[in-house]
């Protein structure tokens, strides 16, 4: 196999669980790790082209169907010209919607060349009993399989294109309308919510605060708070948790597609 110098991971990861799955890529792999953490909101706003030595490796949650849309944005600044890249979705046993299409297809705009591509399933960050303690040891077996075929793939150099599950038009990206709280008798002010936040939704100076038009919903603050002071509450999260408890607890497994 050609040896890669550089492996570049690229992920979005409010409940860290999509980087779980873009680190367990990459270690497979020799070359020296480079991250670009789009979560950060500086994170990933400049061009960035690869150089030829670099392996991509890229992850993103799927949110309502679709790649949150702060993250497809940031993704849309790295090119690589025929750069090779793995990239994966990740989701919380509900539905994959559009998302894989649409990352496969920012990233064939962008000039990458996809090796393998596949969504994987992990917790679900808001409604946390769903996929519980996902990706396990099953998954975990799965994405090493997968990732021995990339390398197989990388080695014969013959890359066609992968075709994926999912409609065009995309369908509509809807944000998700809940807003966590911050319980202040809890809070010590630390303000690690505040640079958690990749939307700039929380006030610098006053942590109890949301602007709930702002925020994503994407968990970031929930999981970075050291209090757990943060959390998602009322009618609309209650009756969310029920619906997908219902209809969502059957185990989905990951597919991938070479
Ligand atoms: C705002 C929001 C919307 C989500 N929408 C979906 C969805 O449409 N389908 C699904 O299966 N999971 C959905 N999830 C669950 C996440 O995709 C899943 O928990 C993923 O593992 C989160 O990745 P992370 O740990 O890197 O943040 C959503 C989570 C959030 C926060």
């Amino acid at each position: 196999m050609k040896t890669f110098t550089k492996i570049a991971k690229i992920y979005f990861s409010p409940s860290s669980t999509t980087r779980k799955i873009v680190d367990e890529i990459a270690n497979k792999f020799e070359g020296t790790q480079e991250e670009y953490d789009l979560l950060n909101v500086a994170g990933g706003n400049s061009p960035k082209e690869f150089d030829d030595d670099t392996l991509v490796i890229v992850g993103m949650p799927i949110f309502a169907g679709r790649l949150p849309k702060t993250a497809s944005t940031k993704l849309m600044n790295f090119k690589g010209e025929n750069i090779p890249a793995i990239a994966v979705v990740n989701y919380g046993n509900i539905n994959i919607g559009d998302a894989l299409i649409e990352l496969n297809d920012i990233l064939k705009e962008n000039g990458f060349t996809i090796v393998g591509t596949g969504a994987t399933v992990s917790q679900h960050s808001i409604v946390t009993d769903v996929a519980a303690d996902r990706p396990d040891e099953k998954d975990l077996e799965k994405l090493n399989e997968f990732v021995e075929k990339c390398r197989e793939k990388l080695d014969s150099e013959e890359f066609e294109d992968i075709e994926v599950p999912g409609n065009k038009p995309y369908c509509e990206y809807k944000k998700v309308q809940l807003t966590p709280i911050c319980d202040e008798s809890l809070c010590t002010y630390c303000y690690e919510c505040v640079s958690s936040c990749p939307e700039e939704a929380i006030p610098d100076m006053d942590p109890g605060q949301t602007d709930a038009d702002l925020c994503s919903a994407c968990t970031a603050c929930i999981y970075t708070c050291p209090e757990d002071a943060r959390y998602f509450t009322g009618d609309l999260f209650e009756r969310m948790k029920e619906r997908f408890l219902t209809n969502f607890n059957q185990r989905k497994e990951s597919e991938f597609y070479l």
